[in-house]
């Protein structure tokens, strides 16, 4: 090979001219290398300023600002026209690494001295190239770590603000969404958009592979383009094809992603229904139905997820197909070059090389749009959710209220609190700060009637259908009110209107004369107990179980366990493996096959399991001790000791308190100081007396159900 000038000054366009001469002088004129010369001489000096690198120095710098300023590969280190001092170069440190790896990786250089065509040592190459493998892990260490850190956080904070957006939508919101659906923006969109960063860190992923890529591409064109080297017109032109195509690919496969992931969450939905109500599924023996719905939804994805593979597949034999034409024609191209003399093999070489390289960067450019595309949909899901649905301004304030104003102790709460007023700009905050806090309503609820005039009230995902067309009825303070009328005909919808869930669509409701609507709703919980047919207990222990009643108190076990022997749940509760610290399984099934058998037989007798949720709920309401309890009776049968120890835990709940039973017994009515009969949407009022003379549960029943039919509300 042909030997000329050393280059080392910076990338002016005066050195890319003396390179591309340089270059020539080893296959063409000799004029135009003395010309080089000439120009190499006045270049100018480097801004760079010195770092002492020893020995390594000049060797380096040398090589790699041949590169650099895309100089001719067949250059050699050492020029006898070159001054010491032209060749001691003043470049910073990055720019000392970048020429190393420039300057060995990606040069014909490096082959020509490996098969021995140059005169170079080879240990100090491969002692170059090692240190450079030795850094890389290093770098790649730090990297990693520091991005994944990153990442991690920015993804923590993102999960508490979607999380905190769902909790305070309103009650409709979850009407609509099913469970699988909104933990899937938690789970798997989330996930989506978290992959973006965390899958493409590594080597051939990401930045890095666009890096590699633009840097792969510029180099081949600056080093052999336009003059020399024909192959790379066509080389680059199948990969500009190749990734037009590619992003009109991941354009449409966007609907494609978004259907996979609506799949996956329709999934994760009926997976989450059936294990949610499991005793339900198993009494009606349903398995086989569950199976069936559960296979549809799995192959709907499987479907989807074919349809996603063939798009895939598109893209990558578009990639190889890009990959393969570029090779070819270096293969054709090149190899002839080569053969007449006219490029180095060192070049063709290296310029195969950087095929390879290009082609793992554009492989991984391809996993990164993928990656990219998964994210946007999963953006757009999230948003779709999220954007066309209301926030309830009272609760968002509320809360943002208690985040921003308490000292938080709870290090988990910081999380949300430090993604800080993200809703504020959602609240009319000068509406809300004029109501009156709940503690209020307390005091009035303590003393004064409930009292719903002329509400009428339609749910919001079924407008056109009236529930509660201009009903109205009192609630007497500090007395028990029981609650009776055929099913659907609007008792529970009366529950959710008291307890705020919903507001009427006309009419309104007052405490002790006072529109509610004038209290925060935000902590409207303080006023009113509801106690379930089926209540819900967390997997928790027991004794948090109850001391949820007081959820942002510091409940004492004290407090605890008197609210426990209040409702008659005690007993049963010290008798378990754990006691108070028994874990309440999903759902509150509460003990194992072999935990009930530690039970003492006279205990689990008393225990009435199944109801035993329900006296968790009792001893709840019992510590919050709001004013205002709404007790949906539990309708199963119980048996004798069951039922009295279920109905003095009641009777000692109600006491004192304004309360509306949702009855399904007999006693109930006969014992409730003032009967309301709900029908049609409306209200009639009983008097006690008339239910007073002894009627069976079946009578009972029959005669509501003639009530309902005949009544004239
Ligand atoms: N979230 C909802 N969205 C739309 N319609 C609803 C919703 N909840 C209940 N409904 C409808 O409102 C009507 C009244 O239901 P509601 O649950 O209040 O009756 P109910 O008297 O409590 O019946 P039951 O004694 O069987 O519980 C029913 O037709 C029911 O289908």
């Amino acid at each position: 090979m042909a030997s000329s000038t050393t280059t080392h000054s910076l990338p002016t366009p005066l050195i890319h001219l003396r390179n591309h001469s340089s270059r020539r002088t080893c296959c063409s004129s000799p004029s135009r290398s003395s010309a080089s010369r000439r120009l190499k001489l006045s270049s100018p000096k480097p801004k760079f300023p010195s770092l002492k690198f020893g020995k390594f120095e000049s060797r380096y710098s040398r090589v790699g600002v041949v590169v650099v300023t895309g100089a001719y590969v067949a250059a050699p280190a050492s020029d006898p026209n070159v001054s010491d001092n032209e060749v001691k170069l003043k470049e910073s440190d990055s720019q000392r690494v970048l020429c190393l790896l420039l300057g060995f990786c990606l040069k014909g250089r490096f082959f020509e001295i490996l098969i021995g065509r140059r005169p170079e040592p080879l240990w100090m190459l491969l002692t170059n190239v090692g240190i450079l493998y030795a850094m890389e892990p290093i770098f790649t260490v730090f990297f990693i770590v520091n991005m994944g850190t990153i990442w991690e956080k920015v993804m923590a904070a993102l999960r508490a603000v979607v999380f905190r957006r769902i909790l305070i939508q309103q009650v409709e919101f979850f009407d609509r969404y099913k469970v699988g659906e909104l933990t899937g923006l938690l789970t798997s969109d989330l996930g989506s958009i978290k992959d973006i960063v965390s899958e493409n860190v590594s080597r051939d992923r990401g930045f890095r592979a666009l890096s590699e890529a633009s840097f792969s591409t510029l180099s081949r064109s600056f080093r052999y383009n336009l003059h020399t080297f024909c192959p790379v017109p066509p080389t680059c032109s199948s990969f500009g094809a190749a990734y037009g195509f590619r992003f009109w690919l991941s354009r449409s496969t966007v609907p494609v992603f978004q259907a996979h992931g609506k799949a996956q969450a329709a999934i994760s939905d009926c997976a989450s229904e059936t294990f949610s109500a499991i005793r339900t599924v198993r009494s009606f023996a349903g398995e086989k139905r569950q199976m069936s719905v559960f296979g549809s939804q799995v192959l709907g994805f499987q479907a989807s997820g074919i349809k996603l593979g063939i798009f895939k597949s598109a893209n990558e034999s578009l990639t190889r197909i890009a990959v393969y034409v570029s090779l070819l024609t270096l293969y054709c191209l090149g190899g002839s070059k080569v053969k007449a003399g006219e490029l180095a093999v060192g070049t063709m070489a290296s310029f195969i090389g950087y095929t390879f390289t290009l082609t793992f960067a554009v492989q991984g450019l391809v996993n990164t749009f993928g990656d990219l595309r998964r994210a946007l949909s999963a953006v757009e899901r999230i948003n779709s959710v999220l954007s066309g649905t209301e926030i309830d301004d009272s609760l968002a304030y509320g809360l943002e209220r208690e985040l921003s104003s308490r000292e938080l102790h709870d290090e988990n709460l910081k999380l949300f609190y430090n993604n800080g007023s993200s809703e504020s700009y959602l609240i009319n905050s000068h509406y809300m700060s004029a109501l009156k806090s709940a503690r209020n309503g307390c005091s009035q609820a303590w003393s004064g009637d409930i009292v719903l005039e002329d509400v009428h009230f339609s749910y919001p995902l079924r407008p056109d259908v009236e529930i509660l067309s201009g009903l109205n009825l009192s609630i007497k303070c500090g007395i028990v009110t029981a609650l009776v009328g055929p099913s659907g005909a609007g008792k529970s919808t009366i529950v959710q209107l008291l307890a705020r869930f919903y507001e009427p669509t006309r009419g309104r409701i007052t405490v002790a004369g006072e529109d509610v609507r004038t209290f925060d709703k935000s902590d409207w919980a303080r006023v009113i107990s509801i106690v379930n047919q089926e209540p819900v207990l967390f997997s928790v222990s027991v004794g948090e179980n109850i001391a949820y009643g007081l959820p942002d108190d510091n409940v004492s076990k004290e407090d605890v366990i008197e609210a426990a022997k209040a409702a008659n749940a005690h007993e049963f509760i010290i008798s378990l493996p754990q006691g108070y610290d028994t874990l309440v399984g999903e759902r509150g099934s509460l003990l194992s096959g072999g935990q009930r058998q530690m039970v003492p037989a006279n205990v689990q007798s008393m225990s009435c399991g199944d109801k035993f949720p329900y006296r968790i709920a009792i001893a709840r309401a019992l510590l919050k001790n709001a004013p205002i309890l709404i007790l949906d009776e539990a309708t199963s049968a119980l048996d004798t000791v069951s039922e009295r120890l279920v109905q003095e835990a009641l009777n000692h709940l109600m006491k004192g308190r304004t309360t509306l039973v949702i009855a399904h017994r007999l006693s109930t009515v006969q014992n409730a100081h003032q009967i309301a009969l709900c029908s049609n949407g409306n209200i009639a009022e009983l008097d006690r007396n008339f239910l007073s003379f002894g009627l069976d549960p079946y009578l009972f029943h029959l005669l509501l159900f003639a009530l309902a039919a005949e009544v004239q509300l």
